[in-house]
């Protein structure tokens, strides 16, 4: 016992001599430490954003030209987006830059009532022709799970199938879209997918849809009115509406089966159309062609970045025109009567 405490002033020098040790060297390596950061930190800060058209790696391809290009359609907006047309883009360019960022394309498709008949062409085309090479999620919004076709899918695709309750009227199952969209994307998308498309269902793919189509918001000219005036377009023109457009204002008439771009863009636009029905059906309006109507007063103000020729839109009974050099998407012939629950 007595040895033990002969050590204790021993001990407590020694106690003593590490922590003014660890004192000394630690404020000495903070100020060296300090004084470096002062020298190599800069004093402005930059965001860091991926670059959009990045290449990874060196790739052949041919010269593009500043003189010459298609010049039987405009391939840019007054606001200088592009308008995506064959042979406006190089798609081995685009590959390149996409490919191998691992990116998830979600996909809504609304099959109710009848419209599930749709369906299988669709997802068979579609395995064929759309995003081929990437991974896509296909959200399939139906009344009767059950019908959905199973179809092989390539690697890196997948399908969840989500049940909605049917209606009998065509014209509100067109419109809900918008909140089924917006509901999806918070609940599921938002961590599931970098990008989005929301396309009609009674429709087949003819060509390869690739990532030429990609950007912030995307929408698709309609092929029924891309020739025509704005007076003419079948926009809103009741006041009253929050969908509407008057007579002198109007860019272009854009059809509701396409709509796309980043998953947060898209659901901008799905809740802002969603509350706008919402507004008009309090006031017992809606508007001349349901989401759509509220699709094109949307896009008036909020432009798209990237807009997709009547090439992603088209319309199987109609004849192909001169400036078409292929149709990659179409509306199939449908009877109306037959496949609407009220027509
Ligand atoms: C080419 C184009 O831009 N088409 C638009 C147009 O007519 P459409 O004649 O193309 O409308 P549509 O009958 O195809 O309905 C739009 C979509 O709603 C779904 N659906 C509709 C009815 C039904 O009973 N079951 C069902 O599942 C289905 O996904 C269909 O593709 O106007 C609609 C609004 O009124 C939509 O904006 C469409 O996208
Ligand atoms: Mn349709």
């Amino acid at each position: 016992m007595r040895f033990f405490s002969s050590l204790y002033p021993l001990a407590f020098i020694m106690v003593s001599g590490v922590i003014a040790l660890f004192y000394v060297s630690h404020t000495t390596l903070t100020s060296w430490f300090r004084r470096d950061v002062c020298f190599s930190q800069p004093s402005i800060t930059f965001v860091e954003l991926p670059s959009e058209m990045h290449m990874s790696e060196r790739v052949q391809y041919k010269q593009p030209s500043v003189l010459h290009g298609r010049s039987d359609v405009a391939s840019v907006t007054p606001w200088l987006a592009p308008i995506v047309w064959k042979d406006t883009y190089d798609p081995v360019v685009f590959d390149h830059i996409y490919k191998n960022r691992n990116l998830t394309i979600a996909t809504t498709v609304f099959a109710v009532g009848k419209y599930i008949l749709f369906m299988h062409d669709f997802l068979e085309t579609a395995e064929k022709y759309f995003m081929v090479g990437f991974n896509v999620h296909y959200y399939i919004f139906t009344d009767n799970p059950k019908a959905v076709p199973e179809v092989k899918f390539s690697p890196g695709r997948v399908k969840t199938i989500i049940e909605v309750p049917g209606s009998k009227r065509w014209q509100e199952i067109s419109s809900r879209r918008m909140e089924m969209i917006q509901k999806t994307i918070e609940e599921h998308i938002k961590d599931e997918a970098d990008y989005i498309f929301c396309l009609d269902v009674d429709t087949k793919f003819y060509d390869y849809w690739g990532p030429e189509s990609l950007g912030t918001l995307v929408a698709c000219l309609h092929p029924g009115y891309y020739e025509q005036q704005r007076e003419s377009f079948p926009y809103e023109r009741r006041s009253a509406s929050t969908a509407y457009i008057p007579n002198n204002e109007g860019d272009y008439y854009y059809g509701g089966a396409v709509i796309g771009g980043l998953v947060g863009e898209v659901h901008k636009v799905a809740k802002t159309c969603r509350e706008n029905l919402e507004l008009d059906a309090s006031k017992s309006i809606e508007a001349a062609w349901q989401e759509e109507s509220h699709l094109n007063r949307y896009f008036l103000y909020n432009k798209p970045t990237k807009v997709l020729s009547p090439e992603y839109l088209w319309q199987d009974f109609k004849a192909k025109t001169k400036e078409i050099r292929t149709i990659r998407f179409s509306q199939v012939i449908k009877n109306y009567a037959e496949v609407r629950p009220n027509q």
